[in-house]
């Protein structure tokens, strides 16, 4: 059976002690292969590898740092279809989509961040006190730990940015996706990146999140997932004073007005709940619907639900594929048996599929209020609410309810209510008559129990670097 090593300086390294985890095909429930399972000397190991390597990394030029980055995208591009096999096997998605999107963002943060790093550019101020300049240094060894939803895509989201701002880095992804990961850190041997730039260390977050956080070389963590991990990683780095960024869970609102083309963007709204099963932490699992057209919209939106064809990964004409786990299929369906307790009706879906795998049904849930679990609490998986609003102060109000801050989609043809709303929505962002529109150079990342800080483009660059600002009298 294939085994996912870890990779440090440059080298693939079984765990110390031996020990293994089963990785499971979603779409069968199998066991495919076996990854490492690190433990605290794994991760000093890697640290050590990387603290080694941080000098002469982050003294680089730029120019060559990209070019290292441009090097490994071009390694990865060349691959596309090898790593969207990798992905959907691993996570379940479909192939097509790993194929057309994901991997293909993959390849673009790697670009983006190439770009970003002989781009970036720290401020200056000339005044009355005379002339301040900042320097913006490379912090020196960091750690990225990534979720399984996204699975390369994320990891490339925050190792490009350290890496091109002269950091070396310990990356930890999730133990249920490590596959592509794995073979990622294996490409960056056969492009020659240098030891122990890049490290991959596997395992069970709870096993060796600490060890990881903890270590005083590590001078700042990136992190991607649950709320209930990222206020623990919180707190921790919080107590050490050291850098963290908290990319976290989403209850994210769609807002849908009588006067918006809803019609023909149906697709795009379906699409906005169900993208990847419902596991994007931007899906609008809240769709809030103005009252004047909500039967008409509940029963045209649940028979495009109904015609999303849920199966194989591999399958060309799947645009749904199972859940990522056995733990993560039984948490959705228990949360849809909270939904039915709490009064919900279901539409359409709600139950299994009955075939080998995690597959879920697409499932559209209404008559529930915003102040039930249903409609506060993430579920991440393919269940989306219903709800009717009256006017544009009570779709406010349903759409800030709840702890989460991440995202909103707002569907108008009133410009001005869109900008007037999109200003008042909790969130840290919001997308107009559009859904998941991503240009990299934009602040990414959200509000409350969504998170803390921002990641992309140069938020990204300043986060991964420590400004020492330099006061000169002019006098
Ligand atoms: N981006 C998002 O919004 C995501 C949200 N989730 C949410 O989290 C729920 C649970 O999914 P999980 O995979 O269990 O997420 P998780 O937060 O446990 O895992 C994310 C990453 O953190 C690591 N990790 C776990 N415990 C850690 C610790 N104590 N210290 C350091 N790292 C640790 C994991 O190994 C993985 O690499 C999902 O049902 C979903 O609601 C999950 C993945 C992504
Ligand atoms: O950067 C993006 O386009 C999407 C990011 C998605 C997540 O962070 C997530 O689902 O966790």
């Amino acid at each position: 059976m294939q085994r996912l090593t870890h990779w440090i300086d440059g080298a693939a390294r079984a765990p110390g002690r031996d020990h293994w985890l089963p990785v499971h095909e979603p779409a069968t429930g199998a066991v495919y292969a076996e990854v490492a399972a690190g433990d605290a000397a794994d991760i000093e190991a890697a640290i050590t590898a990387a603290g080694r390597a941080a000098p002469a990394w982050a003294a680089l030029p730029n120019s060559t740092r990209a070019a290292w980055l441009e090097k490994l995208a071009a390694a990865l591009e060349a691959r596309i279809d090898d790593f969207a096999h990798v992905e959907a096997r691993d996570g379940g998605k479909p192939f097509a989509l790993a194929r057309d999107a994901e991997i293909p963002r993959a390849v673009a943060n790697l670009r983006f961040f190439a770009h970003a790093a002989t781009q970036f550019a720290s401020e200056s101020h000339h005044g009355e006190a005379g002339l301040n300049y900042t320097l913006r240094a490379p912090l020196g060894v960091v750690a990225a730990i990534s979720p399984w939803n996204l699975p390369l895509y994320l990891f490339t989201w925050k190792i490009a940015p350290a890496l091109a701002a002269g950091n070396t880095v310990v990356a930890k992804p999730s133990e249920i996706t490590p596959a592509s990961a794995s073979l990622l850190a294996t490409l960056s041997g056969e492009i020659g990146l240098p030891p122990g730039v890049l490290n991959v260390v596997h395992g069970i977050g709870a096993e060796v999140g600490d060890a990881l956080i903890d270590d005083p070389r590590v001078r700042a963590v990136s992190f991607t997932g649950s709320t209930a991990v990222g206020r623990r990683i919180g707190a921790r780095t919080g107590a050490q004073l050291k850098k963290a960024s908290l990319e976290l869970g989403g209850k994210n609102a769609t807002l849908v007005f009588a006067d918006s083309d809803w019609e023909s963007h149906l697709a795009t709204l379906v699409r906005s709940a169900f993208q990847n099963a419902g596991q994007i932490c931007l899906c609008g699992s809240r769709m809030l619907v103005e009252r004047s057209i909500y039967a008409s919209f509940r029963e045209r939106f649940v028979a495009e639900v109904l015609a999303l064809q849920v199966g194989d990964p591999m399958d060309p004409d799947a645009r749904m594929g199972p859940l990522v786990s056995q733990a993560h299929h039984d948490k959705v369906l228990a949360a849809i048996a909270r939904a039915r307790d709490e009064g919900g009706g279901v539409l359409c879906g709600g139950h299994a599929l009955d075939r080998p795998g995690w597959f879920i049904a697409p499932t559209v849930i209404d008559g529930l209020g915003p102040d039930c679990a249903t409609n506060r609490w993430e579920i991440f998986g393919p269940v989306v609410t219903l709800q009717p609003f009256d006017d544009d102060a009570h779709a406010l109000a349903l759409a800030n309810a709840g702890e989460y801050g991440l995202s909103a989609a707002l569907w108008t043809r009133d410009l001005t209510r869109a900008h007037r709303l999109a200003a008042a929505l909790h969130v840290g962002m919001v997308w107009i008559n559009t859904w998941l529109m991503r240009d990299l150079r934009t602040p990414f990342g959200g509000t409350g129990a969504s998170g803390l800080g921002r990641e992309g483009g140069m938020e990204a660059m300043r986060f991964f670097t420590e400004p020492k600002n330099i006061g000169l009298s002019l006098e």
